[in-house]
């Protein structure tokens, strides 16, 4: 994308007392104590995470070993120029990204032996999926059955994006998050245009990268089969993880997990799980794990076959906090800069859903973000209490 001259620069995390610095400097060793504790890990284990948890508040970025699979696909996402300098220094969405590749490295995700694609995040995702909360938002669902179809629309679609709070390595910080403010919790609402680019023609693909597990791939699912069953879409294509990531981001396992939730709950619910099987079945869902999606690079820089499959979307939805630090460049823009001008290298119409977990922040009205500051300073822009819905066309 070419730079606008009124670009920030991408955010680091060398500012104590910022938000991307606590990120680095606390909840990191604390996913890495959580993680040691998610399994009965044996010594070699223990002594790889005990290192990579010195190593990444005090020591420097090490490389990947010489033999790891993804040795290349890293080197080309920058990991030699960034190899040996302080974890603080280099862009914080880099940082953070190769963190959690460490962590897989760690607990030997990826190598032959006993723990070879053992998710370390899965017992909190499991939990959660299990949690009574979720048994609640399942059987809200049978109520919604008879109402309007714009009403179930509407339910449908803040489910998901209201879904995104429910995010595991948020909640390890985030527990004295909430704000009491009078604002309002949507501080943009580009509902209308979306529903607009998705009309009951039947013919749309709509490509949706997801972000976490669990309570919020739930809603996301949902989303997909109420569109589907709607003839909003005509097929859906899923964007997840191919590996763990960021605590509690999507794999296909998670997908899998979900699908199952959804199959054996009671009433309405189930009758949305037979839908996403049948539509998984007959290749009008399918489910995709692009490499890009697991890497460290804002989408503007993403590959020319990613770039043409979402071209070829009549809508792509990103959701959640880390794909609009992806999409919008991990910069810290005016709150006023467009959404659109931002976006306007997106390969194809675009929405973000996204609960706001971090500093980033574009397409804000003068007023809103005049009311956001009057009544909560800069906290807005990091607890969680307020989500956006915005759409390039
Ligand atoms: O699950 P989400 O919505 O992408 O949020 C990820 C969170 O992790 C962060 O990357 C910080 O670790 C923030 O951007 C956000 O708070």
């Amino acid at each position: 994308m070419p730079e606008r001259s009124d670009t920030p620069p991408v955010l680091l995390g060398n500012e104590p007392g910022s938000f991307p610095h606590s990120v680095l400097a606390e909840r990191h060793p604390a996913i890495i104590r959580q993680v040691r504790e998610s399994f009965p890990y044996d010594p070699e284990r223990h002594r790889a995470l005990d290192a990579l948890l010195a190593g990444c508040t005090e020591g420097v970025i090490e490389p990947l070993p010489a033999d790891a699979h993804d040795r290349d696909r890293w080197t080309a996402w920058g990991a030699d120029v960034y190899t040996g300098r302080s974890w603080f220094e280099v862009p914080w969405l880099w940082s953070e990204s190769y963190f959690y590749r460490q962590l897989l490295e760690a607990v030997g995700y990826f190598a032959p032996g006993p723990w070879q694609g053992i998710d370390p995040f899965r017992p909190s995702k499991l939990a959660e999926l299990d949690a009574p909360e979720t048994d609640e938002e399942l059987s809200a669902l049978d109520a919604l059955a008879d109402r309007p179809a714009g009403e179930q629309d509407r339910a449908l679609l803040h489910g998901s994006l209201w879904g995104n709070r429910a995010d595991l390595g948020f909640r390890l910080s985030a527990a004295s998050g909430e704000t009491s403010s009078d604002t309002p919790p949507l501080v943009a609402d580009d509902s209308d245009t979306l529903w607009s680019l998705l009309p009951p023609s039947g013919a749309a693909t709509l490509a949706l990268i997801a972000d976490n597990a669990g309570r919020e791939l739930v809603p996301d699912l949902l989303l997909i089969a109420h569109l589907l069953t709607q003839g909003r879409i005509a097929r859906a294509v899923l964007h997840i993880k191919p590996y763990p990531y960021y605590v509690s981001d999507a794999t296909h396992a998670d997908v899998l997990d979900a699908l199952r939730r959804l199959t054996s709950a009671p009433g309405a619910a189930a009758a949305y799980g037979r839908t996403l099987w049948a539509a998984l079945t007959d290749g009008r869902l399918t489910v995709r794990a692009h490499p890009f999606s697991g890497g460290p690079l804002p989408y503007a820089e993403m590959p020319g076959d990613l770039r043409e499959e979402l071209g070829a979307a009549t809508l792509t939805v990103l959701k959640g906090d880390l794909n609009y630090r992806r999409l919008v460049g991990d910069r810290l823009w005016p709150p006023t800069t467009p959404f659109a001008d931002v976006t306007a290298y997106f390969p194809g119409p675009v929405a973000a859903l996204r609960t706001l977990k971090s500093d980033v922040i574009t397409g804000l009205s003068d007023r809103t973000e005049a009311a956001l500051v009057a009544a909560e300073g800069q906290k807005w822009r990091t607890g969680g209490t307020h989500a956006l819905i915005q759409v390039r066309a």
